[in-house]
């Protein structure tokens, strides 16, 4: 599997970094979160005056065997027509990128279609959807090598053209089992605590996606490594972004990551190698039941909670004007020096 060295941002600057956000004209403290924001990409650059350079949104779009046991409000076609409205440039995450400057790029890591070329379209399609995980593994050893090989050059490819801070969407109707299932894995608890609505399944249906899930863990009952778990119930563009994430803090990148599925490759990629914590953003918490469960296994606050359940990224999009609030005001602010105001004694 995939062994990637990312390095442990140093702490020699903390403590001038702390003073330069106590000294700002306010009480210590009372820029919140956005100062833990502030002082967290602070150590990533390992400066006292941060940079945001040329945001990217990434969305990964596969398509899922298992989506053909009825797991999803939608049928899989949806996966290849949102994809075609991404590249019209008029789906949610276009709106929002568009909206606060984000190059956006969709990649196809497996998607059920033969798309026409694009010019923010990345091919980088393994199969025409994973193999169904109730009857058989969903993916190949030979396409998990791949995928997660095609996650690390799409990032370096970004990196390389400037960029230093990237977010983690994806689309693929079906893929909110795969991540309830992984999800059940790595944070040791039932399925049924990890299983929500997806795209909206009613009350049978969530039942019915529960008992499904629960027979696709009896089928892999004996997995031990993340390898095979993303080879038994993986998708293409999980796979594709747990390589693309892990690669992105080897390059002492921003990682940003969205909601409920970006968050199971996140665990994933923390799994391969923790180092990754000290590169990433929680960008908000989805509304999909399992993710609050998700930020609690990983002791992480996301930065805004809107009640979204989308993916594509959007949560990335939304949060990042706060993060370049937080670069804002460590660059910008006065100091009680600078503005001649009196600090408390
Ligand atoms: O990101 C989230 O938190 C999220 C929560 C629920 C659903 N989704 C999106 O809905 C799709 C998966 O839902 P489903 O029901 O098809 O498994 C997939 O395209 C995801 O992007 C995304
Ligand atoms: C319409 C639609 C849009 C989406 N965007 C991400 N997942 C999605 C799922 C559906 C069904």
């Amino acid at each position: 599997m995939i062994e990637i060295n990312i390095p442990k941002p140093s702490s020699k600057l903390i403590s001038a970094i702390n003073h330069k956000i106590d000294f700002k004209t306010k009480p210590i403290g009372a820029l919140g979160q956005l100062e833990s924001v502030a002082r967290q990409i602070c150590l990533i650059q390992q400066t006292l005056a941060p940079e945001l350079k040329k945001p990217s949104i990434v969305v990964f779009a596969g398509d899922h065997g298992l989506a053909k046991e009825g797991v999803s409000a939608f049928p899989q076609e949806v996966t290849h027509q949102m994809v075609l409205n991404f590249l019209s440039g008029e789906a949610a995450i276009n709106i929002f990128s568009e909206q606060h400057g984000i190059d956006l790029k969709i990649v196809d890591a497996g998607v059920n279609f033969d798309f026409e070329n694009h010019p923010h379209l990345i091919n980088a399609k393994i199969g025409m959807g994973t193999e169904n995980s109730l009857t058989q593994t969903a993916i190949s050893e030979n396409q998990l090598t791949q995928a997660i090989q095609k996650g690390c050059e799409i990032v370096n490819n970004i990196h390389a053209k400037g960029s230093n801070v990237i977010g983690f969407g994806e689309m693929g109707i079906g893929n909110s089992s795969a991540a309830s299932l992984i999800m059940s894995h790595i944070c040791k608890l039932p399925i049924k605590d990890c299983v929500g609505r997806g795209t909206g399944v009613d009350d049978a249906g969530w039942y019915k996606k529960i008992e499904i899930l629960e027979k696709v863990q009896q089928k892999h009952s004996s997995i031990s490594s993340i390898s095979e778990l993303l080879l038994a119930v993986g998708g293409f563009e999980i796979a594709m972004m747990t390589g693309a994430m892990l690669q992105a803090a080897a390059n002492q990148m921003i990682v940003l990551v969205d909601g409920f599925i970006s968050t199971s490759a996140y665990l994933c990629a923390h799994s391969i190698n923790s180092n990754i914590e000290h590169y990433t953003l929680f960008c908000h918490q989805s509304d999909e039941s399992g993710h609050k469960k998700m930020l609690e296994f990983l002791q992480v606050k996301s930065i805004v909670q809107m009640n979204l359940r989308l993916g594509e990224g959007t949560g990335c999009a939304l949060a990042y004007p706060l993060i370049q609030s937080s670069v804002d005001f460590i660059n910008k602010m006065a100091s009680f020096d600078d503005a001649g105001v009196s600090n408390k004694d």
